[in-house]
């Protein structure tokens, strides 16, 4: 977790600021608004939740008295999707004053459920114009308050999602909070939302879960030849069942129709791998079918933007070999720093039978060879490629 201290001030955001779901999300709020000195007020139906997020300073809590007197002209919903509903109908209830946001990663069928509420009578249309939904790009496989990051928002998507009663104020107060939190807003509507993510976010994680569970019955021995590759493709399988099977479910048309092109793609290589398995590597249409799958994911890939959303740029690799005790990689970030090179991106992969870590920096070409004979000189081990 990165380690700020307070700044009075400096945010356009108006507190208090309630944060209900003092989680992964929540708190990453919590954190980067207190620190930009606006008053947090955090909400968790967990005790433990709630109160491990005050003691990481995201904000106060009601139980211990001394908030703040003023009523939240904010409230951060962060809980889990299926619940989300409920919770903003009932802050919208609670804080009259106040604009709703959420931030689930779902949007569709929480305006339905909202709008249904409203046509029940649950909840009048002047209060819905007082919520925006909203879903910040950015997260992590890990849940909960511990994993909470200032920083988790910077630079990144998020979504601003206002349906066709949002008030205009409230929009902007949404807005702001993005541009508060480092993140750089978007406005699209609910099901133009969730057909995106289903895409870029939704189906990666079924994917990246489905390759993982092949896994589970592996040998040892397969397991041990596991290489970045294999660690680049399931990092987000770590992620919590519960709260992805609120999204999945939450949005399952979208997902369904993207997973079906895929079992299509899927199919059509089986096919081809089927008949080179029986009648050799060569049978007519096999290498054309291999490589045609890995061409269009080049193809696709190319298109995915790079650092801070911008155009990806194609980075200079450098591969260190670097010991694997105390101290080794500060050593190394800080050798590449008194070189002048700026590092974009790095990589570690952990050899598993040696105390070694290959450790690859991604650097702008011009500075490749600067880097490689700077890093040699001064006694690192760089991996020819
Ligand atoms: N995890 C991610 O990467 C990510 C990224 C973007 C958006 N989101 C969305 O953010 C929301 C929160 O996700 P998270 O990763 O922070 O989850 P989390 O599990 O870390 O935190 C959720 C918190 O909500 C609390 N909670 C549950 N029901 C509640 C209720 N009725 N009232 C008050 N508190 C309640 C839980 O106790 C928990 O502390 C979800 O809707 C998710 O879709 C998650
Ligand atoms: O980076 C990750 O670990 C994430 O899964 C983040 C991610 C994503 O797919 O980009 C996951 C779900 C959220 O709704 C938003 C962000």
């Amino acid at each position: 977790m990165t380690e700020r201290t307070a700044t009075t001030g400096t945010l356009s955001t108006a507190g208090p600021v309630l944060v209900i779901g003092s989680g992964l999300l929540g708190t990453s709020a919590g954190l980067a608004l207190s620190i930009g000195g606006v008053p947090v007020h955090l909400q968790d139906t967990s005790p433990s939740a709630r109160a491990l997020a005050r003691d990481l300073g995201a904000g106060a809590l009601l139980d211990d008295g001394g908030l703040e007197t003023r009523a939240p002209q904010l409230v951060v919903v962060a809980v889990p999707p299926d619940v989300t509903s409920d919770v903003v109908a009932q802050a919208l209830r609670d804080h009259p004053d106040a604009v709703v946001t959420d931030v689930a990663s779902v949007k569709a069928v929480i305006l339905a459920e909202l709008t249904a509420k409203v046509d029940a009578g649950g909840l009048t249309a002047a209060d819905l114009a007082r919520y925006v939904g909203s879903h910040p790009m950015a997260g992590r496989e890990r849940s909960g308050a511990a994993a909470a990051d200032a920083d988790l928002f910077s630079s990144r998507p998020w979504v601003v999602v206002p349906h066709a009663g949002s008030a205009p104020g409230a929009v902007a107060r949404v807005r702001a909070l993005a541009i508060d939190l480092g993140s750089v807003p978007l406005q699209m509507g609910a099901q133009e939302h969730d057909d995106a993510v289903a895409l870029v976010s939704h189906v990666p994680q079924v994917l990246s879960s489905l390759v993982a569970a092949r896994l589970v019955e592996a040998d040892d021995g397969a397991l041990a030849l596991a290489g970045q590759g294999l660690r680049d493709v399931t990092r987000i399988a770590a992620s919590d069942p519960r709260l992805w099977a609120a999204i999945l479910v939450g949005n399952a048309g979208p997902v369904r129709d993207q997973l079906r092109l895929v079992s299509e793609d899927l199919a059509t290589l089986v096919h081809a791998l089927d008949a080179a398995a029986q009648q050799g590597p060569l049978t007519p249409g096999a290498m054309a079918a291999a490589s045609d799958t890995v061409r269009r994911g080049n193809a696709g890939v190319s298109r995915v933007p790079g650092k801070h959303g911008g155009a990806r740029r194609s980075y200079a690799e450098v591969t260190v070999l670097v010991p694997d005790s105390e101290g080794q990689l500060g050593r190394l970030f800080a050798t590449v720093g008194d070189l002048g090179v700026n590092i974009e991106d790095v990589t570690m992969e952990h050899a598993t039978q040696h105390r070694v870590g290959m450790t690859t920096l991604s650097v702008v070409p011009e500075a490749a060879d600067r880097l490689t004979e700077g890093l040699d000189a001064r006694g690192w081990r760089v991996v020819q490629a």
